[in-house]
């Protein structure tokens, strides 16, 4: 078996590292300057800066040499991966393929896996998802990781095939649990940020992730989910590693939500995307989830954070 990962961000990159301790990995980077710079300097200094790459791990700005090892493991923005997947379908077919990504796509309302099946017509997929900070993966911290494809044999070598001295994977059939789990829980970590930014407290956050993990819940059931995924490392799990640490860059969006500060616009946060998707999602399955709502009001500027708890505070007392 060999191995591309194609995208040299933070994710990628720490990916990459964990994996080429074991075999040779080639990573793909867009741009011709960044994969040599990357390459020679033994660094990605732009996106996962103080970690050294292994001797094992080639950099390439080259799709067709990337993508001839037998697993691509897919680690670019949700956003961006119908993009990166229809400028290179002639090379990507047949292969397997592996998202690395989390979120829902805008527009169609989709996840990856799908749109990987979609864009990619004769391939073979799978999700590899869970609480997992790039730099902790790079530093070679140990890590407990999801496996999601629908084909049990495939999922059984991707496991054996990904699994590091660092990186434990467990396995699942559900792929649209597993999916959820790890685009649903960003909303939330937004919103635990924003408590936390404006001096709400641990008690407001704990409210939060209970009631934003029902949330969660509520809509991947509603799409087929098994509950049992998401109550685990893809779903709780990532649940709680993002909403407690300011790793997380959704996490710090909300803080900066909280705080009434600016925020980079150029740092990836799939997570106010997933919660505009995600909307419109619950919508149309007519689904209520008053967390979700609150972060788009936040994020598109017509609800302050103020607001948000007051309509969260006001709504209706019910059973748990
Ligand atoms: N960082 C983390 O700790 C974790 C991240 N993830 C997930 O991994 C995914 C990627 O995140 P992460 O690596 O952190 O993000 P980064 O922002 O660090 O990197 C994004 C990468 O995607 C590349 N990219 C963006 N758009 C395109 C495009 N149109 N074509 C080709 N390449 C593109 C960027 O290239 P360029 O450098 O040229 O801009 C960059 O290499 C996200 O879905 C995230 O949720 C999952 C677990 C942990
Ligand atoms: O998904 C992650 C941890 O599992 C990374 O979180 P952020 O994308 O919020 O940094």
């Amino acid at each position: 078996m060999s191995i591309s990962v194609i995208g040299s961000g933070a994710f990628g990159t720490a990916l990459a590292i964990s994996l080429a301790h074991q075999c040779p990995v080639t990573m793909w980077a867009r741009s011709k300057e960044h994969a040599r710079v990357i390459q020679n300097d033994r660094k990605n200094t732009a996106r996962l800066p103080g970690v050294t790459l292994p001797d094992q791990l080639t950099v390439t700005s080259d799709m067709e040499q990337a993508a001839a090892q037998d697993t691509l493991l897919l680690a670019v923005p949700m956003q961006q991966l119908r993009r990166v997947l229809t400028e290179h379908t002639a090379w990507l077919t047949p292969r397997t393929l592996v998202a690395c990504c989390k979120g829902i796509e805008l527009g169609t309302g989709v996840g990856p896996v799908a749109v990987m099946a979609e864009v990619v017509a004769q391939t073979r997929t799978a999700l590899l998802t869970g609480p997992s900070f790039a730099h902790d993966i790079a530093r070679g911290l140990p890590t407990a990781l999801t496996l999601a494809c629908a084909d049990s044999d495939l999922g059984r070598n991707l496991q054996q095939e990904l699994t590091t001295a660092n990186l434990r994977l467990y396995r699942t059939r559900d792929v649209i649990g597993a999916e959820l789990g790890g685009a649903l829980k960003n909303v939330v970590a937004i919103a635990c940020g924003a408590v936390i930014g404006a001096g709400l407290g641990d008690s407001a956050r704990a409210a939060l992730m209970t009631r934003g993990y029902a949330e969660m819940q509520r809509m991947a059931l509603a799409l087929g989910a098994q509950r049992e995924t998401l109550a685990g490392l893809s779903g709780f799990g990532d649940l709680t590693l993002t909403c407690t640490s300011e790793q997380s860059r959704n996490y710090r969006l909300g803080l900066s939500l909280g705080r009434g500060e600016r925020f980079d616009p150029s740092v990836t946060v799939e997570g106010a995307a997933t919660a505009h998707a995600v909307y419109v999602k619950a919508d149309d399955l007519g689904l209520d989830l008053p967390i979700t709502r609150a972060v788009v009001g936040m994020l598109d500027g017509e609800l302050t954070l103020t607001d948000a708890m007051a309509e969260l505070l006001a709504r209706p007392l019910k059973e748990e």
